[in-house]
């Protein structure tokens, strides 16, 4: 069993973060990026994120933020880590760790073999990656679209920091995706919902004790 971590990302109710704790997951992720269904205002994440037992660790996902949003951000919502989900260079992301005292997760998106450098790069500087699909050209949202990215690329892949795996997981495709690459930790968010921004509790649980219970490779 891989008792592996799991992130439901774009949680906007109160009853999601009731449906994350039960499940056992491990991070919820709270979306500031007002193209996606599942935006929050500030004190909306406050609200949901003061509902999160000990133990769920708490993610502002913010793409290219400007320094007053993570300003506004940080002094209003209990926070574990940030995750920057936009085209933030090396350097912002070491600005962002130390100017505002949060572990930092960077997404890095991955479409074929020549994205797997920047997953180096930014392990330089990030306290964790998330690896996600590259979206399509002209996509509205840079993450949150349901795309996989061929999971072989990263298969065998020897990582310096704690990553995770994202992009198109579902309920019934996560125990593959972590026997495929050996994932740790993985974050879902479209895959766990019945409509675009509305979570659905039977898919987290669901998804949760299939990514827990699946079967990893050995990992050296
Ligand atoms: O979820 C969103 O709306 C979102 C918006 C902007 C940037 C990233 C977003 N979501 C992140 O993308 C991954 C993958 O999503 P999915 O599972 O393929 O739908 C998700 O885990 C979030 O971290």
């Amino acid at each position: 069993m891989a008792d592996t971590r799991v992130k439901i990302c774009g949680l906007t109710r109160p009853e999601d973060v009731a449906a994350v704790a039960a499940a056992g997951a491990r991070y919820a992720g709270f979306v500031f990026f007002p193209k996606s269904p599942r935006n929050l205002s500030v004190a909306a994440a406050r609200d949901l994120a003061l509902l999160a037992p000990v133990g769920l660790a708490k993610v502002a996902l913010v793409v290219n933020p400007t320094d007053d949003l993570l300003d506004e951000i940080t002094r209003a919502v209990p926070l574990d880590m940030i995750q920057l989900h936009g085209s933030e260079s090396p350097e912002r992301v070491a600005e962002v760790r130390a100017r505002w005292g949060l572990p930092v997760m960077k997404a890095v998106g991955v479409a074929g073999a020549e994205d797997l450098d920047r997953l180096t790069v930014y392990q330089q500087v990030a306290d964790q990656i998330l690896v996600d699909a590259k979206p399509p050209k002209g996509a509205d949202l840079p993450g949150g679209n349901g795309l996989a990215f061929d999971w072989r690329l990263i298969a065998g892949r020897r990582w310096s920091r704690p990553w995770m795996l994202a992009g198109g997981l579902t309920p019934d495709n996560v125990a593959r995706a972590v026997a495929m690459t050996g994932a740790a930790q993985v974050d879902v968010s479209s895959g766990v919902e019945s409509a675009p921004g509305v979570k659905d509790a039977a898919m987290i649980a669901r998804f949760v004790a299939a990514a827990m219970e699946a079967e990893a490779p050995p990992r050296l």
